[in-house]
């Protein structure tokens, strides 16, 4: 095994396909990908590189292309390592595009020709990720990318690319419509409202005690509206100075919707990931542009909310079944804007 300048280590591999190098082939999702894609299982030690690497990259981190823990697993298992040398230049401006890289290791420089002349664009030191343009756009190459030292990449070919996500893009609406048909929520839109909703949802994982709203946090351009895909939500609220556990949310049903439809109040509860959750997040403009037909549903989900609150804050003692064990809240922030998968 070669080593880099930095010492880590590199594996050697011909920059294609390498079926089954370790473990089985998956066979998840692979129907609907190009038959030359090879979904390969990767050892532990591979994921940790391989998520290491992308954490660096906008693109893949999915603040660019929202994807979500399925997409992402679906690109990571087609991913294959390529190897170069100094001065190799893994990209040229105008040709057809082969494949999409995250780097792993090395520094690689951008540069396009203006004029008669070669213009840096950027220099990538040992994070990022390159060559996305072709493979979305059906573009030549915007720019030359070449290798300064040694380096490590992990490369998705481009047929790959594109039908992962736009495969995954077609299933997660299809997975979504599913789930929003199921929620009392929505039950009073179009299929046509149902379907825009769909689009805009982005699927988030918290782990047990993550604190995803916090009481009393005001509204902002980022904040969302969410819907139980998976686990429970515990909301807690202080009720005549005692914070209490006043609901428990569940699988198809929504959080987060009394501050968008009272329009900028604070947060009225903390709502706390009770185990392993997954949400979907719709955005705050997409709220207010989608929503309007569930404004009905919404307004009584919030006037019972209103009842409720009245009737603990007349409680003169604690109610047995609203307590338990308060988790203690992190001094900063909650999670709210900021851990999709
Ligand atoms: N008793 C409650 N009062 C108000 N909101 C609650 C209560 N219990 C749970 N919640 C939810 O907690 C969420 C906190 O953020 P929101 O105020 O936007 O919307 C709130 C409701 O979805």
């Amino acid at each position: 095994m070669d080593r880099t300048a930095s010492g880590a280590a590199m594996v050697h591999v011909e920059p294609e396909f390498r079926p089954g190098r370790r473990g089985g082939v998956s066979a998840e999702n692979s129907s609907s990908l190009p038959s030359t894609t090879r979904l390969t299982e990767k050892s532990p030690e591979e994921k940790e590189r391989i998520q290491k690497a992308m954490q660096h990259s906008i693109f893949m981190t999915g603040q660019h292309l929202r994807l979500d823990s399925e997409q992402y697993d679906t690109i990571v298992s087609s991913m294959f390592p390529v190897t170069v040398t100094s001065g190799q230049k893994v990209i040229r401006e105008g040709q057809e595009g082969d494949n999409f890289y995250v780097i792993e290791e090395g520094v690689f420089k951008a540069t396009k020709m203006v004029g008669s002349a070669r213009k840096e664009l950027f220099t990538y030191e040992h994070h990022g990720a390159f060559g996305e343009l072709a493979m979305m756009y059906n573009c030549p190459r915007a720019a030359t990318v070449e290798a300064q030292t040694p380096g490590a990449l992990w490369a998705v070919d481009r047929s790959t690319f594109r039908s992962i996500i736009v495969d995954s893009m077609i299933r997660r609406r299809e997975h979504h419509e599913e789930l929003l048909s199921n929620m009392p929520v929505f039950s009073a839109l179009t299929a046509e409202n149902r379907a825009a909703i769909a689009d805009c949802l982005v699927q988030e994982t918290y782990e047990d005690q993550a604190v995803i709203l916090r009481e009393g946090d005001a509204l902002t351009s980022v904040s969302k509206f969410y819907l139980v895909e998976s686990g429970t939500i515990e909301c807690w609220k202080v009720v005549n100075g005692e914070r209490r556990m006043v609901k428990t949310i569940q699988q198809n049903e929504c959080f987060g919707e009394v501050a968008l439809v009272t329009k900028g109040a604070a947060r009225a509860a903390d709502c706390i990931a009770k185990g392993k959750v997954t949400v979907l997040a719709m955005a705050r403009d997409a709220f207010e542009r989608l929503m309007g037909p569930a404004e009905e549903v919404l307004s009584k989900t919030v006037a019972e909310y209103t009842r409720l609150n009245e009737q603990l804050a007349q409680q003169g003692s604690r109610h047995p079944s609203l307590t338990s064990q308060a988790p203690l809240l992190p001094e900063n922030g909650t999670a709210e804007g900021g851990s999709s998968t």
